[in-house]
């Protein structure tokens, strides 16, 4: 039995393969997408409430290198995101990760108008008043709830970043893990301005699921070069 190629992002197990082996990157809402503001259309029913979320500051939480960046495992069942385009429903926080690349010019998974950010911060949710698990709720189209966040590259450090960042030379290989001793409040981590684009979308790596309702800030964070790229 040929063993299942490791997807990655190279030419022979990237994107453009991956429908091989995961049927439903060959979907109709696959994400990422480029977000063309010029016709993204603002929600004029006021009624759309307001997305809210409330989140607990978690210490000792374990951090994971996946081999396409870290992963931070933060189930929190006190955390609520609720309303926007997320109807009557409550996602409750998984996790959250980074996207990022080789140098501050890529590194995001969503682009704007055809320009990629040095990274993308992922805070990912899951419908708890509808299923009974992540995995349960990653099988259906209003499962999972995406907060993104870019990155953008400057001169102040984010010392939220930082606390993840800095525990990463120990964890230099994909499969390891450790604990980040820190205080770490994901309020921290979302912009000043709270616009957002949202569409129905995808996990945007295998096994690309089509459950993903994605809410991705307008407005990046700053970080430094060195908290958003992979040496
Ligand atoms: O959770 C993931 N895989 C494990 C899995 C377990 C059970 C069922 C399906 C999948 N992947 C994943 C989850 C969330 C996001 C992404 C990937 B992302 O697109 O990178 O950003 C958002
Ligand atoms: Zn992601």
């Amino acid at each position: 039995r040929v063993m299942a190629a490791e997807w990655g992002y190279s030419p022979t197990n990237g994107p453009d393969v991956w429908a091989r082996l995961f049927p439903q990157a060959g979907g109709a809402r696959q994400s990422p997408v480029d977000i063309c503001t010029s016709i993204a259309s603002s929600d004029s029913n006021l009624e759309m409430k307001k997305l809210t979320f409330a989140y607990e500051s978690q210490s000792d939480l374990r951090i994971l290198n996946t081999g396409h960046g870290w992963k931070v495992e933060a189930p929190q069942s006190g955390s609520r995101l609720e309303g926007g385009p997320l109807g009557e429903d409550i996602y409750q926080l998984e996790q959250f990760h980074c996207h990022w690349g080789e140098t501050s010019a890529e590194g995001s998974e969503h682009t704007v108008d055809g320009r990629a950010y040095a990274g993308e911060l992922h805070l990912v949710h899951w419908n708890t008043t509808k299923y009974q698990s992540f995995a349960e709720a990653a099988q259906h189209p209003d499962g999972l709830a995406v907060l993104g966040v870019f990155f953008d590259v400057g001169n102040e450090s984010n010392d939220e970043i930082e606390k993840i960042v800095s525990t990463l030379s120990e964890i230099k290989f994909k499969g390891q893990f450790t604990d980040i001793p820190d205080v770490i409040d994901p309020t921290t981590f979302l912009p000043s301005g709270l616009g957002y684009w949202t569409y129905l979308g995808s996990l945007t790596t295998p096994p690309c699921n089509e459950c993903v309702i994605w809410i991705v800030y307008k407005e990046p964070i700053t970080v430094t070069e060195e908290q958003v790229t992979y040496h």
